[in-house]
């Protein structure tokens, strides 16, 4: 299947510019025969968290419309990364999942709130995991600090994701993390690991990008760099049970003798 992340220069409280970029990038990766299409985290608004009352996407109505008739159009899945969001009273970090054929197959609330970006002062975290189908292929999708999670992540691969999605707003300072994490959870949960990093810069942070495509043995098969870009990489997903035939950590897994710690 051809991936294509988008990497993006989220424009700051500016929704109009980023829905505008947005579509013109995905009609160009589509041009090069892009299948799915991965977006980054909170592209509508960036963190504009003290002007979501009066930016962020009420019940996701706009993302929604726009992402499922791209979906439709185009015939391509969609990760749409995630989007700030308003439902009822509260206001979430949301990533909507479109089908090929523009049936909206995944919603998904950031889990973890980043308390050093003040997340949690203005966000409700979700409760509810994130496992989707997208043709053949069963996948996952989190959010960002979702990451430092392994146990979360883990949950997903152990209800059948073979690749997981990590949208993100991951700033410079910390992106040796941010790779090192990445290709930590492919190995470990021998699955793909499609990751969508911002680039630029908001009022109090510095984006580098550094995107990342990683197949389940571990290997890098793209990086971002610095700047706004797209990349199309064809992915085998064939190679998930291969790696899991090799090393077979699923079966060798002894989940019962780690819970009676975690229940500590
Ligand atoms: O965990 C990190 O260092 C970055 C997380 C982050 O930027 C976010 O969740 O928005």
């Amino acid at each position: 299947m051809k991936i294509a992340c988008i990497q993006l220069d989220v424009a700051f409280a500016d929704p109009e510019k980023n829905f505008h970029n947005v579509q013109t990038l995905i009609k160009k990766v589509v041009s090069e025969g892009a299948e799915l299409v991965a977006l980054p985290e909170m592209w509508n608004t960036a963190y504009a968290l003290t002007e979501l009352e009066n930016l962020a996407d009420i019940e996701g109505k706009r993302t929604k419309k726009f992402l499922s008739n791209l979906a439709r159009t185009y015939h391509i899945h969609i990760v749409g990364g995630s989007v700030s969001t308003k439902k009822g009273a509260n206001f979430y970090n949301t990533m909507y999942v479109y089908s090929n054929d523009g049936e909206l197959v995944g919603e998904y609330d950031k889990a973890h709130l980043f308390r050093l970006m003040d997340e949690h002062l203005y966000l409700q975290a979700g409760n509810k995991e994130n496992v989707f189908t997208l043709g053949s292929i069963q996948a996952g999708g989190v959010i960002c600090y979702d990451l430092r999670f392994p146990e979360w992540l883990r949950a997903h691969a152990l209800a059948g994701a073979k690749v997981l999605f990590v949208p993100a707003q991951w700033p410079s300072t910390r992106i040796d993390h941010w790779k090192i994490l990445l290709q930590a959870r492919a190995i470990e949960n021998q699955c793909f690991v499609i990751a969508v990093n911002r680039i630029g810069s908001d009022p109090n942070n510095q984006f580098n990008g550094q995107s990342m495509i990683i197949a389940p043995w571990g290997k890098v098969l793209w990086t971002g760099t610095e700047h706004e870009e797209y990349a199309v990489i064809d992915v085998d997903f064939s190679e998930v049970e291969e790696v899991r035939t090799r090393i077979p950590v699923y079966e060798d897994r002894r989940p019962s003798l780690y819970q009676s710690l975690f229940e500590k």
